[in-house]
């Protein structure tokens, strides 16, 4: 589904990931691991297209996508749940959504009922805010806006981070019937290991903007985790 093959990408001056190369197949759930700044967000980007690759290549369902941009990316069936979630705080939640929509491969012109679904405590929002919502519930829409473009392929930066833990237990069962209903490929960004280990079938650990690891996450041990992942 997705294979990332030698990739370097960087900001300026400044050289970020070297030598990247990591595959997702349909149906599987790949996490990230790695410590702060080590590229996992600057990884994510590089495959959203948001930064362009200097180096390597970026393929998704056998097509090369390392010149398209982020637009052509998402109607390829690439959905995004960035880190900090980007919501319009202008924009009414709805409004929010539809630009999910705009995204999306079809014509759909409503929320598609499977995306909101998920998520289903959204409905009674639709007209409020963006910028009015708790952080959990921005994360939850920011969830739908990706799922309404009926995704292959979804991208999850930290989307745990700073959520109070019902709607992480949420989070996690959205990943779950995801994975069970379909063979939509997950690649997660994830620091708390138990999660990662709950949803994840596989996993990279990045050092220096590397891959310094990799396996099954049932095999992830005490020791690559004190090498790797304890700060
Ligand atoms: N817009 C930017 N301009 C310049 N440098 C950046 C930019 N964004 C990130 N960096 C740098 O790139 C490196 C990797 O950052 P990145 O956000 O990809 O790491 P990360 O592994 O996702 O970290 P975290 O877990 O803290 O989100 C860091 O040194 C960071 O300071």
């Amino acid at each position: 589904m997705l294979a990332v093959q030698q990739l370097e990408s960087g900001y300026g001056e400044s050289v970020i990931l070297r030598n990247v190369t990591l595959k997702v197949k349909p149906g599987q759930a790949v996490c990230l691991l790695g410590r702060n700044g080590v590229g996992k967000t600057t990884l994510m980007k590089s495959v959203m297209g948001l930064l362009k690759a200097r180096g390597g290549t970026v393929s998704y369902k056998g097509a090369d996508l390392t010149k398209k941009a982020p637009g052509e990316r998402a109607k390829n069936g690439i959905g995004y749940v960035p880190q900090g979630r980007e919501i319009f705080a202008q924009l009414s939640v709805y409004e929010n959504l539809l630009l999910g929509l705009e995204a999306a491969k079809g014509k759909a012109r409503a929320v598609p009922e499977e995306a909101i679904a998920k998520f289903p405590a959204l409905r009674s929002m639709y007209g409020r805010r963006g910028g009015d919502l708790s952080g959990g519930q921005q994360q939850q829409l920011a969830f739908v806006r990706a799922l309404a473009a009926k995704p292959d392929l979804l991208l999850l930066d930290e989307p745990c981070e700073g959520i109070q833990p019902s709607i992480v237990d949420d989070i996690r069962g959205v990943i779950r019937s995801i994975k069970s209903e379909s063979e939509t490929a997950i690649l997660l960004v994830e620091q708390s290991l138990d999660f990662a280990k709950s949803v994840g079938d596989y996993f990279y650990v990045l050092e220096k903007g590397a891959v310094a690891w990799e396996g099954d996450l049932e095999s992830l041990d005490d020791e690559v985790i004190r090498k790797y992942l304890t700060v």
